[in-house]
C-alpha cells in the first residue's frame, strides 16, 4: 500500500465525501460565537488557540466577537496521519493565566484528551475561568473526559477535515468539512 503521507492533496479530496458545506459551516461559526458572546456579555478574554487546527475556528471567532480580547496560542500535537498518541507539547501560552477568563478554541474534539489537558494546564496556571469551545465534535460513542462548553457541529466517526482539521497536512483551509470514504 502507498505510504498515506506522499499522496497528493487531490487524492485526498476524491476520496472523501461531503459533511458539511461552507455555508454549513459558517452557520455554525454564527452561533458559536453568539453562544460565546452571550455567556461572556463584554468581559475580557484571553482567546487560547490550539495549533495548529484551533487556527481557522479562532480566525473566524475573531471577526465576529464583539468584546475586548487577547490573542495567544498553544501547540499541543497528538496525531500522526490519522491515528492518535501521546501528547506532545510543542509550545506553551506565552500570557500569564493567572486570573484570566481564557477561551480555550479548537477545530474538534475527538477523543477530549488533548482539550482535557489544555484546560488542566489552564486551571494549574490558575485562570479565573475556563471555556471550550470546538467548531466540531466526533460522534464516536467514547466516554470523554470532558464536554465542550459550545460546539459548532456533530460529526460523523470517520476521520474528518478541513476547517482547520489536516489530512496528511492538507486542507486545513478548505471552507468545507469532509470525511475519508471509509475503504
Ligand atoms: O480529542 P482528541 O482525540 O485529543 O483529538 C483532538 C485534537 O487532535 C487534533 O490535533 P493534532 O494533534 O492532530 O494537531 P493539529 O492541531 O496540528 O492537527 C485536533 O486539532 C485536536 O487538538
Ligand atoms: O477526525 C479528525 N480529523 C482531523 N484531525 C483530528 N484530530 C482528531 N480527530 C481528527
Amino acid at each position: 500500500m502507498q505510504d498515506p503521507n506522499t499522496r497528493s492533496p487531490d487524492y485526498w479530496l476524491a476520496n472523501s465525501e461531503l459533511v458539511f458545506s461552507a455555508d454549513q459551516v459558517t452557520h455554525a461559526l454564527d452561533q458559536i460565537a453568539q453562544a460565546l458572546q452571550a455567556r461572556l456579555a463584554a468581559q475580557p478574554i484571553l482567546l487560547l488557540c490550539v495549533m495548529r487546527g484551533g487556527l481557522y475556528l479562532a480566525g473566524q471567532l475573531m471577526q465576529r466577537l464583539q468584546l475586548p480580547a487577547r490573542l495567544d496560542y498553544l501547540q499541543a500535537n497528538r496525531y500522526h496521519g490519522t491515528a492518535g498518541s501521546d501528547i506532545v507539547w510543542a509550545r506553551l501560552p506565552e500570557f500569564d493565566l493567572s486570573g484570566q477568563t481564557v477561551v480555550v478554541l479548537d477545530d474538534i474534539l475527538d477523543e477530549g484528551i488533548t482539550l482535557a489537558a489544555v484546560v488542566q494546564h489552564c486551571q494549574q496556571a490558575n485562570a479565573k475561568q475556563v471555556l471550550t469551545a470546538v467548531l466540531t465534535e466526533k460522534d464516536n460513542g467514547l466516554t470523554k473526559p470532558l464536554q465542550a462548553d459550545v460546539v459548532g457541529l456533530s460529526v460523523p466517526n470517520r476521520y474528518v477535515f478541513g476547517c482547520g482539521m489536516d489530512v496528511y497536512g492538507w486542507w486545513r483551509n478548505l471552507p468545507e468539512i469532509r470525511a475519508l470514504k471509509e475503504s
